[in-house]
């Protein structure tokens, strides 16, 4: 067996050297300048229930933008209590629907699912050789979660032997790694680093070794062995019994990033950020009556991509200085609204939120449209705070929300995916769902007491570090914050925080642009020892 690992080895060449790859967009030749999609090909499994298999397999390379052609190789009937049946397709019939697709349709990547038998694992290598793609992703599926087993002992061998030397990557559960090396028991991120290593010697480029199934662990770990270094890759675990076909849908959405251009180690995070995505948007859903159900693989169809290039426009460090406008402290100082916002600007202000709480409706908008134009010359992002139609009416760059304010995913319906949503927060639980919902950024606060919002509960610094921690989104941290704590706010040096946002400090003083200059030259003298 060693020799036949070796000679695969030799002839198969990495990823994204085997067959030229053009990128899909840009693909044509100067008789054909039609455009191109990424295109994977899943070989397996019909479900019933659609939560795993191809059905699976065609939602999730849909969800990341790739076509998704399909090959069965066996229809199960299968339901979220369990397999009542498996009946495979007669291997000729395997046979001609690789031909059809392979021969024609210009596959990028393959992926494998259910393959119920070793003479199809056969038939799949034998069209691999006839018709190279850019890549192959296998994953080794042989039990069903429900525990119902999905292929026969004997394709083991030819897993070993035939499939795995063919692969860019393999991507087993631990139930499965374990039957690939004979019973190995693994229950510890050490076991999966040892048993994808003893995995990799079959020859596949990278094996993910999966581990949803991990005993007693808070996180999802799965773990990388790219042939050199072990990653070991984290996400939250979501409580949910919605977990079938989380492997399938892995697996499909790694073959889509890949089709798409990326390398293994980002095609595998962004494969791993999207079902961690999928499940808490499915947490609750109800489809069936058995212990494991499916999830919503097309969220994103109703909530804005979160991890997409969505918003290329929207860009962290324009928290740095975030300056929140206040209408009784405009009034006490004999201001316009206009007047603060260009001062704050010409104080270096990097971003603005206009936050009215008594204005009338015909007022604020008109202050609003002429806000928004001497930030457009500044080149600054005007937020609304609330008032989703204001922001609307006078097209600012995003609004900001409380917790008892409109829930985030409805104001992304309202303003669309091209603007930005800001939510305050102060708990890691406030964080990750306004992550979830599709904010943009997280304002975490009171840091400090303040006399700007009535009942304000204090977070502290110790607060504000624990959102930070949490959070996948940027933080900006508001409460009480001036020039002579803002030092110690950005001392803290926790990842995801990227500026102040004041009131007060900028707006209830006599000479504003003094003051946004006097706070800012404070951030950028942390910034600057934190480098
Ligand atoms: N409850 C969960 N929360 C977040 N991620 C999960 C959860 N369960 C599984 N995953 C992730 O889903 C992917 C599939 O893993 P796993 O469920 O172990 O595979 P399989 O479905 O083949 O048994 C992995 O990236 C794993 O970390
Ligand atoms: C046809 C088919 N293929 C694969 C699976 C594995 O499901 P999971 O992704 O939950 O391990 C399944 N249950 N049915
Ligand atoms: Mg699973």
């Amino acid at each position: 067996m060693a020799a036949l690992v070796e000679l695969f080895h030799f002839h198969s060449s990495p990823i994204l050297q085997r067959r030229s790859h053009v990128p899909a967009a840009m693909a044509g030749s100067g008789e054909d300048r039609r455009r191109r999609m990424p295109h994977v090909l899943t070989v397996a499994g019909s479900d019933s229930g659609a939560g795993a298999g191809v059905q699976a397999d065609i939602k999730a390379c849909g969800a990341a933008g790739a076509y998704c052609s399909s090959v069965v190789t066996a229809v199960t009937a299968q339901n979220t209590v369990s397999v009542q049946g498996v009946h495979p397709l007669p291997e000729d019939s395997v046979r001609d629907q690789l031909r059809s697709v392979l021969s024609d349709m210009a596959v990028d990547v393959v992926k494998t699912g259910m393959l119920p038998s070793p003479g199809v694992i056969k038939v799949l290598c034998d069209s691999l050789r006839e018709f190279p793609v850019q890549a192959l992703v296998v994953d080794p599926v042989m039990v069903s979660t429900s525990g119902d087993r999905l292929t026969s002992h004997s394709t083991i061998a030819g897993y070993r032997n035939e499939l795995l030397p063919m692969a860019d990557i393999v991507t087993p559960n631990l139930k499965e790694a374990s039957a690939l090396l004979g019973g190995m028991s693994l229950v510890t991120v050490a076991d999966m680093c040892t048993a994808a290593k003893e995995i990799y010697k079959f020859g596949p480029r990278n094996v993910l070794l999966k581990g949803g199934d991990l005993p007693d662990s808070s996180d999802a770990i799965d773990v990388l062995f790219d042939g050199e270094n072990c990653h070991e890759l984290r996400g939250l675990r979501i409580k949910t019994r919605n977990t079938h076909g989380t492997g399938c849908t892995l697996a499909s959405s790694i073959a889509a990033e890949l089709a798409k251009g990326s390398s293994i180690l980002q095609a595998v995070q962004a494969a791993k950020s999207y079902v961690e995505s999928a499940l808490h948007y499915s947490k609750d859903l109800a489809i069936g009556h058995g212990p494991q159900g499916p999830f919503d693989h097309l969220f994103r169809l109703k909530a804005h991509d979160l991890n997409s290039d969505r918003k290329p426009s929207f860009n962290a460090n324009d928290l740095f200085l975030y300056a929140v406008t206040d209408s009784g402290m405009n009034k006490r100082w004999g201001r316009s609204i206009t007047e603060a916002v260009k001062a704050c600007l010409d104080g270096g202000a990097t971003i603005i939120q206009l936050r009215e709480k008594e204005a009338e409706t015909r007022n604020f908008v008109e202050a609003a449209t002429m806000c928004l134009e001497i930030c457009l010359s500044y080149g600054v992002p005007l937020l609304i705070n609330d008032r989703v139609d204001v922001a609307l009416a006078c097209n600012a760059d995003g609004v900001h929300v409380g917790q008892s304010d409109m829930p985030v995913s409805m104001v992304r319906k309202l303003i669309g995916p091209g603007k930005i949503i800001g939510v305050s927060c102060k708990t890691p639980a406030h964080a990750e769902k306004a992550w979830a919902d599709g904010a943009d950024y997280i304002g975490c606060g009171g840091v400090f007491p303040t006399n700007t919002k009535a009942n304000n509960l204090t977070v502290g610094l110790d607060g504000l570090k624990a959102v930070c921690l949490s959070s996948k989104l940027p933080v900006v941290a508001i409460g009480g914050i001036g020039a002579g704590n803002a030092r110690s706010v950005m001392e803290t040096g926790v990842p995801k925080l990227k500026g102040v946002a004041v009131v007060s400090a900028l707006f209830d003083r006599e000479c504003v642009v003094t003051e946004t200059r006097r706070l800012r030259s404070i951030l950028l003298e942390v910034a600057a020892a934190t480098k």
